[in-house]
């Protein structure tokens, strides 16, 4: 794993965060995004190297509706660039990490993603981010 790539926020109203994140950073959101496989609406920031991806749920039955009812806005996952994704799911297949979708999805921002289940990650959501190559 290289750098942290993201880090995911789970919010109730995107546009009310959009807002507060702008006053907060300083930067506007340079990209909004629906994930529609992950039933999310999603817009990032990037301030200096750190880039904020904020989310929230299209759907009631989507992950991060389940994560607002149980936790409350917050912290949702740590992004971790990888130069092979596929290679990293092996290298933490076999360090005993379960992984939650062995086959890459396509994720916000052209990228290839995957997630570590928290339960085996010291409760932390772990993503997996790869750059789309063209
Ligand atoms: C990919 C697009 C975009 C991008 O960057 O490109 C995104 O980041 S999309 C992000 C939204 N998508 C996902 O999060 C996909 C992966 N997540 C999942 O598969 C689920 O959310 C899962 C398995 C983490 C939790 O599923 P669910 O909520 O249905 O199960 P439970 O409520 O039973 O949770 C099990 C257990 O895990 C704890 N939990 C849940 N979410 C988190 C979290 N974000 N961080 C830490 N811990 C979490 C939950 O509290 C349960 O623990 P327990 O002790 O039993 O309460
Ligand atoms: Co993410």
């Amino acid at each position: 794993m290289k750098k942290i790539e993201h880090l995911g926020i789970a919010v109730k109203n995107l546009e009310e965060s959009n807002a507060l994140f702008e006053r907060l950073l300083g930067v506007a959101p340079y990209k909004k995004e629906k994930v529609v496989s992950e039933r999310v609406v999603t817009s990032f920031f990037k301030n200096g190297p750190n880039k904020i991806e904020l989310l929230a749920s299209t759907d009631p039955n989507g992950p991060i509706a389940k994560f607002l009812k149980k936790k409350g806005e917050g912290i949702h996952h740590v992004a971790f660039e990888v130069e092979d994704i596929f290679a990293e799911i092996d290298r933490l297949k076999k360090e005993g990490f379960t992984i939650l979708n062995e086959k890459p999805k396509k994720g916000a921002d052209n990228k290839l993603v995957a997630f570590v289940h928290p339960k085996t990650a010291n409760g932390v959501l772990v993503e997996l981010c790869q750059e789309i190559r063209a």
